[in-house]
């Protein structure tokens, strides 16, 4: 499998373009210069293109996705707010923005020429809006407020237009801060990272009434932990049997194992990896996790192995400056 990872650095404000080769070992292709901070990033799941969220200016740059990986800038379109988390629909016809600072979610309808036009709708008052994530069905999406400690759920329409789901929200426990979630490939199970109290939280899509609901809560921290409590990212192995998530302020990997049915976490380990870790990915084969050191300005690749899923350290790599968002294309 023919694989590239980027990596977007706003404070040197790059993209860096690197081959993944079948070992993990990463390559450097391309150093992409980015007007703006670069922070969030996707891939369209049915065209080549690479869609990431700048500021100050608000907006979002499309790039084509060349044959070996690299990257041209297609064109571009404005965001509503500062973007803190772009995503797709399953489909790519249309993508999705989270603002933090400007508590909203939009979504805009990607032309034919894969590039993403103006905003068709923005949907304010999500205080803390830090994603959005469209369920396995292709018509939920799922964005949690993290200051509300709630996650809205919205039905998404072939028109561009969002109304509320006939659940419109679920909440966590007070002062969690929901963040960041992944979808199990069974489509029956969700797990969301809690910044605020690091921990995970797996919801149950539908229960014996229809509705989603959470079914287990565990802590990211060994039981003797007393230190801030800063999560960020969570990420799926493609078979769903591994779940990882990072916590900022321990600079740590969290280790889960997925029961076969999806609906129970075990916790198996804490990897320490590079410092504040925002934003790290899984490669396509399940094999490798790419991990990035926003205070370290590295990224470093882990193998995953075993029955528990544990890391491998392999090789670190420098990056630009205050990497925060990684993302695994395969080709
Ligand atoms: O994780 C966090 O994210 C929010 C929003 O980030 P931004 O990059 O969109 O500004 C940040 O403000 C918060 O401090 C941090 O914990």
């Amino acid at each position: 499998m023919k694989q590239v990872v980027y990596t977007a650095s706003p404070e040197s404000q790059q993209i860096h373009v690197w081959r993944m080769n079948e070992d993990g070992a990463l390559t450097l292709l391309q150093v992409v210069d980015v007007v703006g901070q670069v922070q969030p990033m996707v891939v369209n799941p049915t065209q080549p293109f690479l869609y990431v969220g700048v500021r100050p200016q608000f907006r979002t740059i499309a790039y084509r996705i060349a044959d070996d990986g690299t990257l041209s800038e297609a064109g571009q379109a404005s965001l509503p707010g500062s973007p803190t988390h772009i995503s797709t629909d399953r489909q790519g016809r249309f993508l999705f923005c989270g603002s933090y600072n400007d508590a909203c979610v939009s979504i805009s309808p990607i032309g034919a020429d894969g590039v993403p036009l103006e905003p068709s709708q923005v949907i304010n008052g999500l205080e803390g809006c830090h994603s959005a994530n469209i369920g396995s069905d292709n018509q939920t999406l799922f964005v949690p407020a993290l200051k509300q400690d709630r996650i809205c759920l919205f039905d998404v329409h072939a028109s561009g237009k969002l109304t509320p789901h006939q659940q419109p929200q679920v909440t966590t426990v007070e002062g969690a801060g929901p963040r960041h979630m992944v979808f199990h490939p069974n489509q029956q199970y969700a797990y969301c990272v809690n910044e605020l109290n690091s921990t995970v939280d797996v919801w149950q899509l539908r229960n014996a009434h229809g509705e989603v609901e959470c079914v287990q809560s565990l802590d990211m921290q060994p039981a003797d932990f007393t230190g801030t409590r800063w999560a960020a990212d969570i990420h799926l192995t493609p078979d769903g049997r591994h779940l990882y998530a990072c916590d900022r302020t321990s600079s740590t990997l969290t280790i889960f194992s997925v029961s076969e049915d999806g609906g129970l976490l075990t916790l198996e380990g804490h990897q320490p990896t590079e410092t504040q870790p925002r934003g790290f990915n899984i490669d396509h084969s399940g094999q490798y996790l790419v991990a990035a050191g926003q205070k370290s300005h590295h990224i470093e690749v882990y193998r995953i192995g075993g029955e528990q899923g544990l890391l491998t350290p392999l090789a670190r790599y420098a990056v630009g400056q205050g990497p925060m968002w990684v993302v695994i294309h395969a080709l």
